[in-house]
């Protein structure tokens, strides 16, 4: 009987400056089984970013052309660009059993929820706000207005956590990623997700 377990698809997100792409460049670190998706964006690189690396990098006009020919699993504005995952990488790696982890803003990862309510849903979150606004600035990357704008963005975002499967505080990097790779651990062996493998079994007296 021939099963063929499909990949699992992890949404790792929380607010802007928590430490998703920290944990994220930590897990690859590790060499932990995971594909990471490469989004698209209308944000500029940043110094060192890369397209095709870091994101691809995209203008209004090409990033709705995506949207328009549903070339984007989810896709969410975050402030004042947009952001979107591209849908066959996900389709393509996920079929072919690998898992995928995608890391994205709370909008995003809420669509998702809707049309992948099987998916592995890890919220970030940070020890509290007092640190989560120390890291933002610690980052250096946005002036004082963005940062204001990212805190109040981020409140409103630490409200969606209930609408996730797991919470995983980054109070220190590795110790979020052994949580993370727990979490994937166990949901591999998923009644939901292996029950089919198992299903052949009945009726059958081990002759
Ligand atoms: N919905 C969605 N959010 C994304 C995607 N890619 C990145 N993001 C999120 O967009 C937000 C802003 O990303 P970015 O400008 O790179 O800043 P940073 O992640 O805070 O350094 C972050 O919360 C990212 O996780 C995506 O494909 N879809
Ligand atoms: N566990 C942690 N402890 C202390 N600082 C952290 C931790 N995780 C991330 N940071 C720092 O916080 C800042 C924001 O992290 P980043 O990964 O860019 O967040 P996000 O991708 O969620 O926006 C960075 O300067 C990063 O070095």
């Amino acid at each position: 009987m021939s099963f063929k377990e499909k990949g699992l698809l992890v949404v790792l997100s929380g607010p802007s400056g928590v430490g998703k792409g920290t944990v994220c460049k930590a897990l690859r670190k590790r060499g932990t089984d995971l594909q990471y998706s490469i989004s698209a964006t209308t944000r500029k690189p940043r110094e060192g970013e890369i397209d095709g690396v870091h994101y691809f990098f995209k203008t209004r006009d090409q990033f709705q052309q995506m949207i328009d020919q549903d070339k984007l699993l989810e896709w969410a504005e975050y402030v004042g660009n947009c952001y979107g995952t591209p849908v066959d990488y996900v389709r393509d790696t996920i079929n072919a059993g690998k898992d995928v982890i995608l890391e994205i803003e709370v909008q995003g990862a809420l669509q998702i929820k809707q049309r992948f309510p099987e998916a592995c849903f890890i919220f970030l979150a940070p020890p509290n706000l007092r640190e989560l606004k120390n890291r933002i600035m610690g980052r250096g990357t946005e002036t004082a207005a963005l940062i204001e704008s990212r805190m109040t963005v981020a409140k409103s975002e630490m409200e969606l956590m209930q609408n996730y499967n797991y919470v995983v505080e980054n109070d220190q990097v590795d110790k979020a990623c052994d949580r993370i790779e727990a979490i994937v651990r166990a949901e591999h062996c998923r009644v939901d997700r292996l029950i089919e493998k198992y299903k052949h079994l009945e009726g059958d007296d081990g002759q």
